[in-house]
């Protein structure tokens, strides 16, 4: 199909009796930018390998462009940057990039790489005297060195500092502007949760969720909400009337100053729940409603399976 950049459809794939990639669906379209989320060991780096024809599935398929993910790669459609392999020691920064630009079918110049990754002024280090950070970033180089479709990234700010990281995601959004397909592998959540327009999150091999960050955020469905109970306000405090307000999931009520109460609800259903509070004739003052950070929403979506395979697992 013309707008499919990738495809799996059924995808498994184990490593003798470890299911590192079960059943899996997935279309990348034209220029999204992806984040692919999951904890250690959830199967990122295999469904890549898997997506760059570097390992093969045991079951169903995996297409680039509406071919095979090789003849994608020999067609220079597609660049990428793993985690694992090293780069070519005795050469300087620009002879590795001028040599990436020179083998792709439609290479970039030189200079303009340089920029892009930011390595102008590592360009005449040589290779092995540079710094983790500075390494990813070459690596990032000859990734875009080849005016590719889609761009893969697996853990590619591992080693940056915070300031490195920041300018490095810059770099990426840059490629995503251009209308390419960025499809990145990381652990950092808040990353995730500001570049990507679109949220993978894989666990066990299986894809648990796939939407915008905020639609993920949303799936795992809770939102906190905040307020301070003063005495005299309103109705008299009674912690059951908030225990049954809707979409309540867990309450905690603290007092620190004498006559007044700090809340805190976290709710399945914020609007319910303030409707609630105020149909009680309660009076809260400074009420807030908050969203869960995505990290909340990745541990509170993926902790829910935890439980339910230990549930099966007991069952049978
Ligand atoms: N070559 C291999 N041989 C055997 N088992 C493997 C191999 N590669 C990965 N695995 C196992 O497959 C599962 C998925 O691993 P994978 O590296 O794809 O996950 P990941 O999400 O990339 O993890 P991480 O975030 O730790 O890099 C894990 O249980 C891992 O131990």
């Amino acid at each position: 199909m013309g707008t499919e950049v990738a495809a799996f459809r059924g995808v498994g794939k184990s490593y003798g009796r470890v299911r590192a990639v079960d059943g899996l669906d997935l279309v990348l379209r034209p220029g999204e930018t992806v984040a692919l989320l999951g904890p250690n060991g959830a199967g990122k780096s295999t469904s890549l390998d898997l997506l760059l024809g570097l390992r093969e599935p045991d079951q169903g398929s995996v297409t680039l462009f509406g071919g095979t993910p090789r003849e994608a790669i020999a067609a220079g459609r597609v660049g990428a940057m793993l985690q694992s392999g090293g780069l070519m020691a005795d050469v300087k920064v620009r002879e590795l990039v001028e040599l990436a630009c020179k083998v792709h079918p439609s290479g970039r110049s030189v200079t303009g790489v340089l920029t892009d990754a930011g390595i102008t002024e590592i360009a005449e280090r040589r290779v092995d005297k540079l710094s983790g950070g500075q390494e990813q970033r070459v690596r990032f180089a000859l990734a875009i060195a080849g005016n590719s479709d889609l761009i893969v990234l697996d853990e590619p700010t591992t080693g940056m500092d915070v300031s490195v990281r920041q300018a490095f995601w810059a770099s990426m959004r840059a490629q995503a502007d251009a209308g390419r397909t960025v499809l990145f592998a990381t652990h950092y959540l808040e990353e995730a949760d500001s570049i990507a327009d679109r949220v993978l999150v894989l666990h066990r091999g299986r894809l648990i969720a796939d939407g915008s960050s905020a639609e993920i955020k949303a799936r795992a469905g809770a939102r906190r909400i905040a307020f301070e109970l003063h005495d005299g306000d309103g109705e008299f405090f009674d912690e059951g009337v908030l225990r049954m307000l809707p979409g309540v999931q867990s309450l905690d009520v603290t007092a620190r100053v004498p006559g007044v109460r700090t809340v805190r609800i976290r709710t399945a259903d914020a609007d319910a729940s303030v409707a609630g509070i105020y149909r009680a004739g309660l009076y809260p003052r400074g009420l807030e409603v908050t969203g869960l950070g995505l990290e909340q929403a990745f541990l509170t979506i993926t902790g829910e399976l935890d439980e339910q395979d230990l549930v099966e697992e007991s069952a049978r």
